[in-house]
């Protein structure tokens, strides 16, 4: 019995052992936080923790006897089944990671470890499952990728060369930026140390500091080096480095930091250099602000300009201006600098002292680094003595060495110039070509020193002859040519070419040697034989050879009409004072009768030349000399005093001739003391001034000055008819005749000549006679040779007429037989 008894109690006691320790098993497993569940082969539960109950938000009684099938959705059963099977087909332990929906509804990230479970018999019993919450893991570990990653684009795309290097110097990892800076590429580098890449005289500054880190001295340093690129060449860069150790204090890596400083040293430098170049420069420079205020100079700046920095700064480079240059040329300069930023040029300037100098300038924009407004830089120099040089090396060009006259090439630039301005202003030019006759014989007789100086001789007394206007040059070796201008008649050239001829009449002195030497001169004019500079220079040079032709001593125009014209002119101007002298004049009188009545209403009175040996001159020839001369006051006087005094005897033998009609040339009205002469004519003779009338040309009617206006209006005063003649030819405006103190119009006989075959004399012949009617002035024709002619003008309204038709122009005993036959 107490065998049994003892039997049933060491069972009840093991028992009693196994539930207690099933207990503390259990208790255990609901303690750990993993879920934990037991499945048969079948897929069936057979046990599971509490933190498996939690999951499906179910008790163990109805999870037991139960499938995937049964708690979860069919695509996550599958899967769970497929891990279960995989187990047990393989008999080893699964790991996998899955998601895990919560029966509450929020989802965990599971990583599952299932464990094939045999019985102690070997038998298969299922499939233990142990599912481990590794949410928290897996977000540390993304944070930590992410983390990754962002440090890894930063390295790689840093604007700066990064690195780990090892204690020893071998390039652990380096970025793309630290590749481009040297050159290599990424695995190169992996293969060098920074000792390799860098200039050898940077390494021991290097290393130094290296050292100094390394022993703890210092944590990081920064020092400007030099890298040898692959190239081979140099590049600054900005070092930084710190040094990574590990727990135990033992050096890791470094870490370094690369910045290419090459071009900020390269700009360092040049603005080293800049302000080298600034302080000792030969040029004046200028730095002014957006707003144009001085902001600095340089000592040159003081040198050429005399203000000092003090005086300046602050102040607007207007300080300089010299008043030479208008708004317009400022203003072109700002609208330059700022469309292209930049400009150059020549300017005038003026220093403290009041000097105005040239400079050579060029102004520079310039933006600041900083992004400020923009600055501008002025670099200048005096260019005084270079402008002086450019003048002698241009006077040289242009001018003849011997003589200092214009040379072929100014000359013609001269003549060209003189062309144009003279088409502009509707006057002639001449060009006068002069050649020494024999000047060969001299230079080779006498040598070349006597024949230079006889050329500055003979150019000094031909300038000494020509107007302050004229172009005098020499053109070669002998040869001089003149350029005249301002002429309104081909014959005025004449009097300036005799005068170069004159230049001849004495002889010159040149080392003792008297020498005798005449010209030949031809002369060419504009725009008669030609408008081309070129042209006219080279017929101008064939009148000179005609001219020597001729017998040399002469002048020769390009045409043989213009040099008969010319000697004509000559011989007048010549006979004319002898004309004087001898009363080779006489006068002749043209009746003017009234149209209406027939009856004798004036005479015109007609000067004539009998020349001793020519025969008589006609007054178209000499009287036009005689105005260029000055002769015309004298002759003129004359002309009036025989006529007022002849007409008084008329009067007095009781002739009815009406009034007696003088022609008067302009500069006898130009004369200030011509009214007073008309007076003394008038009181001599004793002729009343109603028996005085006088023609002046529409030509000089139309140029009157405001003093002939005046002689115009004082002769009217005293009672003397004024006419003008060759009415017609002119361009008289009606507001212009209206203000003219004129009586009378005399139209034109070239108008008249081809009355009336001619409908555009007519029709200008009615006009002279309308503007007579508008105006209240009388209307007198000329040149009427034929009836009709008389009857036309009459029919239109002309008053008066004079012409062959009544009589040719009669000497005065002549005009009283005709006065005797006709009136
Ligand atoms: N300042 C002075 N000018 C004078 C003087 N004497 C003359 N002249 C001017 O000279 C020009 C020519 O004059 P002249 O050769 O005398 O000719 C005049 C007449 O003879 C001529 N005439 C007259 N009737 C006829 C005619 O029917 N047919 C024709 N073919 N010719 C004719 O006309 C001239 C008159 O000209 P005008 O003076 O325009 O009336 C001439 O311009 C004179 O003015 C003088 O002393 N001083």
């Amino acid at each position: 019995m107490s065998g049994i008894v003892q039997d049933i109690t060491e069972r009840k006691l093991a028992e009693a052992k196994l539930i207690e320790s099933e207990k503390s098993l259990r208790t255990l497993l609901d303690t750990i936080p993993d879920l934990i569940w037991l499945k048969d082969p079948e897929g069936v539960y057979l046990s599971c923790n509490s933190r498996f109950q939690e999951f499906l938000d179910l008790s163990e009684e109805r999870i037991i006897g139960k499938t995937d099938y049964d708690l979860f959705d069919p695509s996550i059963a599958d899967a769970y089944r497929k891990n279960d099977k995989i187990v047990l087909d393989s008999g080893k332990v699964h790991m996998n990671e899955e998601d895990a929906n919560y029966a509450d509804g929020h989802i965990t990230q599971l990583e599952t470890t299932k464990t094939p479970v045999h019985a102690p018999d070997g038998s298969l019993v299922g499939v233990l499952g142990i599912g481990r919450d590794i949410t928290e893991r897996k977000r540390a570990e993304s944070d930590l990728t992410e983390s990754e990653r962002r440090f890894r684009a930063t390295f790689d795309q840093a604007a700066v060369g990064i690195a780990r290097v090892a204690p020893d110097g071998h390039w652990l990892e380096v970025n793309e930026k630290l590749s481009e800076i040297v050159g290599y590429s990424r695995e190169e580098l992996l293969e060098k140390t920074f000792q390799d890449i860098t200039y050898p005289d940077d390494l021991d500054a290097d290393l130094a500091l290296v050292k100094e880190v390394l022993s703890g001295k210092r944590k990081t340093y920064s020092m400007d080096k030099r890298y040898i690129k692959s190239s081979g060449a140099l590049v600054w860069i900005r070092l930084t480095v710190s040094l990574v150790r590990d727990d135990d204090g033992e050096p890791l890596y470094f870490i370094s930091v690369i910045e290419d400083i090459d071009q900020r040293k390269k700009n360092a430098e040049k603005l080293i250099e800049a302000a080298a170049v600034f302080r000792s420069t030969g040029e004046g420079v200028t730095i002014t602000d957006h707003e144009g205020n001085i902001l600095d100079v340089n000592d040159a700046f003081t040198r050429i300009t005399g203000y000092s920095r003090d005086e300046v700064i602050g102040r607007n480079p207007r300080v300089l201006q010299s008043g030479r240059h208008d708004k317009h040329f400022y203003e072109d300069m700002w609208h330059q600098l700022l469309e292209n930023g930049q400009w150059h040029g020549e300017i005038w300037n003026r220093s403290k002292n009041g000097t105005v100098y040239p400079e050579i300038l060029t102004i520079s924009s310039v933006d600041p680094d900083d992004g400020g407004p923009k600055k501008y830089v002025g670099v200048f120099a005096d260019i005084s003595s270079l402008k002086a040089t450019e003048a002698r090396l241009d006077h040289l060009a242009h001018h003849d060495s011997l003589t200092g006259l214009p040379n072929r090439l100014l000359f013609r630039d001269r003549l060209i110039h003189s062309l144009a301005s003279s088409e502009r202003k509707g006057t002639k030019v001449a060009v006068v070509f002069l050649d020494l006759d024999r000047f060969k014989n001299i230079n080779d007789t006498l040598g070349h020193g006597v024949g230079d100086q006889l050329l500055v001789e003979v150019s000094e007394r031909i300038t000494r002859i020509t107007r302050a206007g004229d172009t005098v040059g020499r053109i070669s070796g002998d040869e001089f040519c003149l350029v005249l201008e301002d002429l309104h008649l081909s014959i005025e050239v004449i009097p300036v070419v005799e005068k170069v001829i004159q230049i001849f009449a004495d002889p010159f002195e040149v080392e003792s040697h008297i020498l005798r030497v005449s010209s030949s001169i031809g002369i060419a004019l504009y725009p008669d034989n030609s408008k081309d500079a070129d042209a006219l220079l080279s017929f101008a040079d064939a009148a000179m050879y005609e001219a020597k032709e001729a017998g040399r001593n002469t002048y020769c125009f390009y045409t043989r009409e213009m040099t008969e014209q010319a000697q004509e002119h000559s011989f007048v101007q010549s006979a004319l004072r002898e004309a004087q002298d001898q009363s080779q004049f006489y006068l002749v009188y043209q009746p003017q009768i009234d149209l209406n009545t027939n009856n004798l209403v004036g005479l015109e009175v007609l000067s004539r030349w009998q020349h001793p040996t020519r025969g008589l001159i006609p007054p178209n020839m000499f009287i036009p000399v005689a105005e260029q001369s000055g002769l015309i006051r004298q002759l003129g006087a004359w002309i009036l005093r025989t006529a007022t005094t002849q007409a008084r005897a008329w009067l007095d033998e009781g002739h009815e001739f009406g009034r007696v009609y003088v022609n008067v040339a302009g500069p006898q009205l130009h004369d200030a003391g011509f009214p007073e002469l008309v007076k003394s004519c008038l009181t001599e003779s004793g002729l009343p001034p109603e028996r005085l009338g006088l023609e002046v040309t529409e030509s000089f009617a139309m140029r009157a000055s405001e003093h002939a206006f005046e002689v115009l209006s004082s002769l009217r005063d005293m009672g003397i008819e004024l006419a003008i003649d060759d009415f017609g030819t002119g361009y008289s405006s009606l507001s212009y005749l209206k203000q003219l103190p004129v009586h009378k119009l005399k139209i034109d006989q070239s108008f008249v000549r081809d009355i009336p075959v001619d409908p555009n004399d007519m029709a200008i012949a009615e006009a002279v006679i309308s503007m007579g009617r508008a105006l209240n002035l009388k209307v007198i024709a000329e040149g009427v040779e034929k009836q009709e002619q008389a009857a036309f003008l009459y029919g239109k309204g002309c008053q008066e007429a004079q012409g062959y038709l009544y009589s040719r122009p009669l000497k005065p005993e002549q005009f009283e037989e005709w006065m005797a036959q006709t009136m």
